[in-house]
């Protein structure tokens, strides 16, 4: 009788694999892609350029300021793979502002490179302050450059991956974009707006084989993460520092790795795993043993989460009451 629950336990294991397998999207490979990376002149997305680039693909760098995306250039020029097609290009653009500029852009890069294969959508700011705190164009600015932006490109570059029956397209999210916390009622709710977009676009374009990367970077030590420290509440640091701080380098290979194995959500870490479970909702699966790992890890996930919160609220509630404590001391 063990026997035949053992059998019966190890052909169910097998039948997933194999399942698994099938509906799992194809690995592809960089070398003589084209990747074109926004916000490829800093941070993660210039590590994620330099990446794809030791990979083999030819890179678009996106960004506004000229000077900054030349020293990138000549960075990412510097660990090319041994391909001698690969290029380097870079283009000034904004990808808050005129749509038919931008799908002019696109249309003379891919003259140069050829066909984009790969879009990643990386160009984003961030800013850290109490909701009354933010100003109005704040959290207009917000959605602007993280959620508009992001949307303007990929409407530019989708008609091309569609004709190419191929393609992948990352969205550069954020663990905000998963939770909301304390000090980011403007930048959370720009990153949340991603998650709609894209599993939105990927129940489209999953005809026309393009696979489409939601990726939740924890805090990364970048030039854009200095920014926004020098005026992030006191809260928001102490909440934000139970989640670490990781390098460009680091978080830009796994959302590589993840973008060419094509899988939906890209995340990185333990609590990146656990907050990716907890926040899976109805999003697509890459592969039957992550739905697997959904359903049976949520509920623990989600207990787990509580201390989590607790530990947030209290950090918020301690915080509080010393801002009281000085006010009250400067007023006696
Ligand atoms: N660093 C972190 O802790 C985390 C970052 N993220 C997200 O990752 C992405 C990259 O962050 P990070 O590397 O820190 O950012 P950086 O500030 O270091 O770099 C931002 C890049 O985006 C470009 N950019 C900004 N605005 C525009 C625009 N309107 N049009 C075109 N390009 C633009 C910048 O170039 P230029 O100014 O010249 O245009 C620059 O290349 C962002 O979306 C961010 O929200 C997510 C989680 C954590
Ligand atoms: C069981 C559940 C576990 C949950 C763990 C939660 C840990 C929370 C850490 C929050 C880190 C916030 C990152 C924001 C980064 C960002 O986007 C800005 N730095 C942009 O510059």
């Amino acid at each position: 009788m063990l026997w035949v629950v053992l059998a019966v336990f190890v052909t169910f294991i097998l039948i997933l694999f194999v399942l698994s397998e099938l509906i799992a999207p194809k690995k592809i490979s960089l070398n003589g892609a084209h990747v074109l990376v926004t916000g490829g002149s800093s941070g993660i997305g210039k590590c994620l350029a330099i990446e794809a680039a030791r990979r083999g693909a030819s890179v678009t760098l996106l960004a506004r300021n000229q000077a900054r995306l030349e020293e990138a250039r000549a960075e990412v020029q510097k660990h090319l793979a041994d391909n001698k097609q690969q290029k380097v290009l870079c283009v000034s653009a904004d990808v808050t502002k005129d749509f038919n500029a931008l799908e002019k852009t696109v249309k003379q890069v891919e003259e140069e490179q050829g066909p984009i294969t790969a879009l990643i959508n990386c160009a984003g700011t961030s800013m850290s302050a109490k909701f009354l705190d933010t100003p109005v164009e704040e959290f207009k600015r917000m959605m602007d450059i993280n959620y508009l932006g992001s949307v303007l490109l990929t409407r530019a570059v989708l008609p091309s991956l569609m004709r190419q029956k191929q393609g992948r397209i990352v969205l550069v999210s954020s663990m905000a974009g998963q939770l909301g916390l304390f000090g980011y009622t403007a930048y959370s709710a720009s990153k949340f707006a991603l998650r709609g977009m894209a599993e939105s676009l990927q129940m489209e374009v999953r005809p026309f084989n393009i696979q489409v990367t939601l990726a939740f970077p924890p805090d990364t030590d970048t030039p854009g993460f200095a920014e926004e420290q020098k005026s992030k509440p006191k809260e928001t640091r102490l909440i934000s520092e139970s989640g670490g701080l990781f390098q460009p380098e680091v978080v830009a290979k796994s959302i590589l790795d993840d973008m060419m194995r094509g899988r939906f959500v890209s995340s990185i870490g333990l609590d990146g795993f656990m907050l990716s479970t907890i926040t899976a909702g109805f999003s697509p699966i890459s592969s039957i043993m992550e739905a697997l790992q959904q359903v049976s890890l949520m509920g623990l996930f989600r207990f787990i989460s509580l201390f989590y919160l607790a530990h947030f609220d209290h950090t918020v509630k301690k915080c509080h009451q010393e801002t009281e404590a000085e006010s009250n001391k400067k007023s006696s």
